[in-house]
């Protein structure tokens, strides 16, 4: 948090009161700091020094053009989901031999969009979608790159929702039919198998569970190699957890790579990381407002300008998120909820907590938001989605403009028969 600071009594991010950036933009809004982008990014890039490596971005942890720009310029890679994350990676300035796109149900005009763009590689999730591609590649006249996402059965510890690599995961394929694939591959035109893939889960705050997936899925690497496959690429996947709670500590990069860089070395692959929260979460915060106190029996309610739509993880994953006031405070009150106006009882920042005794029309900070933040943001209860600010240094910019009504409304057709 030290992009995140304060002065006085002021909260900054970099060179810019927060107070400042609220008064000016209105609430709630998202900032994010160029800083700490920078800072997460460089702590992987060294971390990874001495092996071959890329480091792609998890799009889906905040697909904002103004900080993909920003990670593209660091010379960071891109790792997609959909057509629409492509549509980000390629117009923020991605390199697209440093994107890669993962994804169990790749549509065919995102499998035609990726071709198109000449992607590094396809992270197959099936047989189907295989042949799929296979089919597709041979049709335009391309040859497709892909590497096959396996599943080494991980518990990761991590919450069920975000847990990827168990047995019965909709993720991937078992070992087992992985060498199904790659022989399958072998009579295939248009595809051509350069790399392995895996990854178990998100908020992963152990190193056991990286580890023995890791050690798994690099046995695949090997294994495929001796069959003559020419896997160049080892893509570990993303899943480095963050500390959300002050008292938290949670393995570093460097600790990370420690504890696999003998295992990555003998696969003599290059290995691509695909971190999104390590590199985002921590470089932002939502600003939101405090529009009433109220009190229920014991109960004390901060209730905010920002819900369960602008900032979903609470409300999801009972996700903790520390929050602060951003200009000094006068105190705290105990065992308070500090909620939002959606007509929803889940609809909470935090929970039964310690929170700023802030009044009405103070304004507060909801911690580590950079990540999964906006991106999950959803215009419930026609709610116009936040305002997003980058700060770089002592100068900031809207990087993208809070909602309209008329924008809640776009697209949408009344048939004359009505
Ligand atoms: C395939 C893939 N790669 C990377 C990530 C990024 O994960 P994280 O943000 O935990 O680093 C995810 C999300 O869990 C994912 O599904
Ligand atoms: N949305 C999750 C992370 C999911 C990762 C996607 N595979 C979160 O906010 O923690």
């Amino acid at each position: 948090m030290e992009d995140f600071h304060r002065e006085g009594e002021a909260l900054y991010c970099e060179g810019v009161p927060l107070g400042e950036i609220a008064a000016a933009v209105g609430t709630p809004t998202y900032v994010y700091s160029h800083a700490a982008l920078e800072r997460a990014y460089m702590d992987l890039v060294d971390a990874f020094a001495g092996l071959d490596f890329m480091v792609c971005f998890a799009v889906k942890a905040n697909s904002n053009l103004a900080v993909l720009r920003s990670l593209a310029a660091m010379g960071a890679g891109a790792d997609i989901v959909s057509g629409g994350e492509l549509y980000r990676a390629v117009r923020a300035g991605f390199d697209p031999k440093k994107i890669v796109f993962a994804g169990v149900g790749k549509t065919e005009s995102e499998i035609v969009a990726g071709l198109g763009e000449r992607i590094l590689l396809f992270n197959v999730e099936s047989a189907s979608e295989l042949e799929c591609i296979e089919r597709l590649a041979s049709i335009h006249g391309k040859k497709a790159r892909v590497a096959l996402r396996v599943n080494p059965g991980v518990e990761t510890g991590t919450h069920e929702h975000i847990s990827t690599g168990h047995e019965n995961s909709k993720f991937g394929v078992p070992v087992e039919e992985a060498l199904q694939l790659a022989e399958r591959i072998e009579s295939y035109r248009c595809v051509e198998l350069i790399g392995v893939h895996q990854h178990i889960g998100s908020q992963i705050s152990k190193l056991a569970p990286h580890v023995e997936a890791i050690e798994k899925s690099a046995e695949l690497v090997k294994e495929l190699k001796g069959r003559g496959h020419d896997i160049r690429y080892f893509n570990i996947g993303g899943g480095l957890g963050v500390p959300y709670r002050g008292d938290e500590t949670l393995p570093s990069p460097l600790e990370f790579v420690d504890a696999i860089r003998p295992t990555l070395k003998e696969t003599q692959a290059k290995i691509i990381c695909e971190m999104g929260r390590y590199i985002a979460a921590r470089a932002g915060v939502l600003l939101t407002k405090v529009v009433y106190r109220k009190r229920t029996g014991e109960k004390s309610y901060v209730v905010s300008d920002a819900g369960m739509n602008d900032l979903l993880r609470p409300s999801l994953y009972g996700a903790y998120h520390e929050v602060v006031p951003v200009n000094g405070s006068t105190g705290s009150v105990a065992g308070a909820d500090l909620v939002g106006p959606v007509c929803e009882s889940g609809d909470f920042l935090a929970r039964e907590r310690d929170l700023p005794d802030a009044g009405e029309g103070e304004v507060l900070a909801v911690l580590d938001s950079g990540a999964y933040g906006f991106t999950m943001a959803s215009n419930y209860n026609s709610r116009p989605r936040p305002a997003e600010v980058m700060v770089r240094g002592g100068r900031w910019a809207v990087v993208r403009e809070r909602e309209h009504y008329a924008d809640l409304v776009k697209g949408e057709i009344v048939p004359a028969f009505l």
